[in-house]
């Protein structure tokens, strides 16, 4: 955003603290045991001034029709009409009205986005020696059963009682609460409660979303009829797998699921070795009450993700040193859940697990990691922060979670989540496909493990436990001491004992009877290592949603132009085109100088645009600016010569965001094009010899 309009919304941002501060005092003084309507009256009079001034400086802003953009949502119209008229993306099914949460990526959408995951790629996979993998989008219903994912991946839902539209619980309490909390005439007692009640608006269960939709009047917000009780609504899209329509699929939610089936394979492919870190791209979908907010919130989408399987106690990263120097803008749950200004504060890497605010050095390094992949495409660091997850919003196996929010437009976005799942996962699905997914580590040296020998009678522990026997024998051979002292006690006091956590075994309770058991012997072993079960760290990128806060950081308009001069300043890198080749008059033999330079430009892998149409040279890179194309090459007069003008052999290239131009031989323009789109040289090296232009066509 240009720095003026963040000037403009903070004074915006001023008025309307002014008006909560204000209105907190007119409550305050209501309050008081004697109250004094002198100055409660005068109280009132100050907030109605401040209200007004707050309305009049929105409506001015509203009706100026100079370039500056005036707010938020104008903002947000400005850029949504420039990425859908030059068809970044549009409405899936548009002809036939489209459908909510589902977009099509236009061509130069398309660019981008391949852009984005090759960047993503590189900076991850390839630099971190990554093991990637493609896993089908339909997913097997047991799979997802046994990742909680088929009970448990809901949101709670309303219907309008007449219309039956639906609506997402969470959302339209919170709407309501967020107008009583700023509404005056709400009690002091009140506000409180209702402050309460939003900060906990993601933890309530089925129960108390539907006490707190009633307690605070919630109604179908257009037709203010009422709604129905709150439900759980699956977000999966179910489907059936083969013609029988006997196994149960679903179109995966997330892309992890798949690299944590595979765990094994994996884990055999890198030598049996730990810590390793497989990543896939892929299509995630999930059906949303409430799809908003353009690519923020969709029903398809394509995620990025790690999985980083390490020891569970060693969770030391050996790359740590190359970001331990890294300032990251950290919203920790202690800065969320101060009394008064709630701040993100900056920290460096390395100090942050050192104080133990980030609980491990490998969730630290993706954090870092992701600071600095977010910073090489563009986005602005000032408007992104790491907000680590409060303790409810935590899953209870989370060791620690922390969110990558970028801010834009709609307010702080969840873009990439990054969590320390510990072994959830590996053991969910371990127990119910009755695979081991455990890893094997040797010890530096063997050491002394009391064991216990346990002989038992097959026969009798076959009939009663059948093919999972061997997970009994397992889990009896595995004894330490104190279970073995607590066996041998219950055999004594009742003649069976109940082993839990049987890995396997459904529920993981045995029950073992004495005559099962024959004799169990006490000994020492020397072990050379030992099996168990290891953590998983996640990283988890939704590109679609950092590529629409990009868009909206990359935007400006251009000062002093019509308003339609619109401008995404995407790095090179990132652009869709990085060049445009203009011949300054649509005749032969420029149209073929033109043709020429293509052709080197695309030898070299540099996605290029050939604009031979008739319109002045200024409009054309208005349409090239729109489409954040860095570069333009202009071929002129002197490029071929000309009655008036001897032929030098140069072209023009302009840059985007300067408007800067310079001349350079038609021979050496490609390789000056493809060094300044890879990023790696800047403009002002590039151009600092070369003949500098007058600039006419702006
Ligand atoms: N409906 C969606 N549309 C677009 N991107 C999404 C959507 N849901 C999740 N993502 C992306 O996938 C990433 C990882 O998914 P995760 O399951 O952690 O999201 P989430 O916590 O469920 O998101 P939210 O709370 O916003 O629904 C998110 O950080 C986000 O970038």
């Amino acid at each position: 955003m240009p720095e003026e309009e963040s000037k403009q919304e903070l004074d915006i941002d001023h008025l309307q603290d002014l008006v909560a501060q204000q209105g907190d005092t007119v409550r305050a003084l209501k309050a008081d045991e004697s109250p004094n309507q002198a100055a409660i009256s005068q109280a009132i009079e100050t907030l109605k001034q401040l209200k007004i001034d707050l309305n009049a400086e929105i409506t001015r802003r509203k009706a100026s029709g100079d370039s500056m953009i005036k707010s938020k949502e104008d903002f947000r119209v400005k850029v949504a009409n420039s990425l859908e008229s030059r068809l970044f993306y549009i409405p899936s099914f548009k002809i036939y009205g489209g459908v909510g949460g589902l977009y099509d990526y236009g061509p130069p959408g398309c660019a981008v986005k391949a852009n984005v995951q090759k960047i993503w790629r590189q900076h991850f996979v390839i630099e971190e020696s990554m093991l990637e993998v493609e896993c089908p989008s339909v997913t097997l219903g047991t799979v997802l059963k046994a990742s909680g994912h088929v009970d448990r991946f809901t949101d709670l839902m309303v219907k309008d009682a007449k219309t039956e539209e639906c609506f997402r619980a969470d959302h339209l309490l919170g709407d309501r609460l967020e107008e009583l909390i700023a509404d005056p005439a709400t009690r002091k007692d009140e506000k409180a409660e209702f402050e309460m009640l939003y900060a906990r608006l993601d933890e309530l269960k089925e129960e108390e979303m539907k006490m707190a939709l009633k307690r605070c009047g919630c109604v179908s917000p257009e037709t203010k009829n009422e709604l129905s009780d709150p439900y759980p609504f699956n977000l999966m899209f179910p489907t059936t797998i083969g013609p029988s329509g006997n196994i149960q699929g679903f179109l995966r939610p997330e892309t992890a699921q798949g690299m944590f089936v595979n765990f094994r394979e994996l884990l055999y492919f890198n030598g049996g070795k730990l810590p390793f870190a497989c990543a896939q791209i892929g299509q995630s979908f999930r059906n949303e009450i409430a799809p908003r907010a353009g690519l923020l919130r969709v029903r398809e989408f394509t995620q990025a993700e790690i999985e980083h399987f390490c020891h569970p106690t060693k969770k030391d990263h050996p790359r740590f040193n190359e970001v331990a120097q890294v300032e990251l803008n950290l919203f920790s749950q202690e800065a969320q859940l101060q009394a008064g200004k709630k701040e993100p504060f900056r920290m460096k890497t390395g100090e942050a697990v050192e104080k133990g605010i980030i609980a491990n050095e490998t969730l630290a390094y993706f954090v870092a990691r992701t600071h600095l992949f977010l910073k090489e495409l563009g986005v602005d660091m000032q408007r992104v922060r790491f907000r680590q997850h409060l303790r409810h919003e935590m899953a209870h196996y989370a060791q620690d979670c922390w969110d990558a929010e970028i801010e834009c437009s709609y307010g702080w976005i969840e873009c990439v989540g990054l969590a320390d799942r510990s072994a959830f996962d590996l053991d969910a699905h371990s127990k119910a496909s009755k695979v081991d997914l455990q890893a094997y580590e040797l010890f530096d040296e063997p050491v002394e493990e009391v064991i216990f020998e346990v002989k038992m009678n097959k026969q009798i522990l076959g009939k009663s436990f059948k093919k999972d026997q061997k997970f009994v024998i397992d889990a009896l051979t595995s004894l330490d001491e104190a279970a073995a002292a607590k066996i041998e006690k219950d055999f004594e006091d009742k003649g069976e004992t109940d082993l839990e956590n049987v890995q396997g075994i459904d529920g993981g309770k045995a029950t073992i009877t004495k005559d099962m058991v024959i004799e169990m012997k006490k000994k020492t072993k020397k072990v050379s290592g030992r099996n168990f079960t290891p953590s998983v760290i996640e990283p988890s990128f939704g590109i679609g949603r950092i590529m629409y806060c990009l868009f909206e950081h990359a935007f400006y308009v251009r000062e002093g132009d019509d308003e339609n001069k619109a401008v995404f300043k995407l790095p090179p890198q990132v652009a869709p085109i990085k060049c445009t080749i203009f011949p300054l008059v649509n005749n032969a033999e420029m149209n073929a100088a033109s043709h020429d330079i293509y052709k080197s430009l695309t030898k070299l892998a540099v996605s290029v645009k050939l604009d031979t149409t008739a319109i002045s040279i200024g409009k054309r890179y208005c349409r090239t600016d729109e489409l954040g194309v860095p570069f333009a090459i202009t071929i002129d007069h002197r490029t071929i010569g000309h009655t008036s003008t001897p032929k030098d052999g140069t072209v023009t290239v302009r840059e985007r965001d300067s408007c800067e131009q310079v001349r350079i031989k038609v021979d050496d323009v490609a390789k000056f094009i493809a060094d300044l789109s890879s990023g790696e040289v800047e403009w002002s090296r590039a151009t600092a010899s070369l003949e500098k232009v007058l600039n006419t066509a702006e």
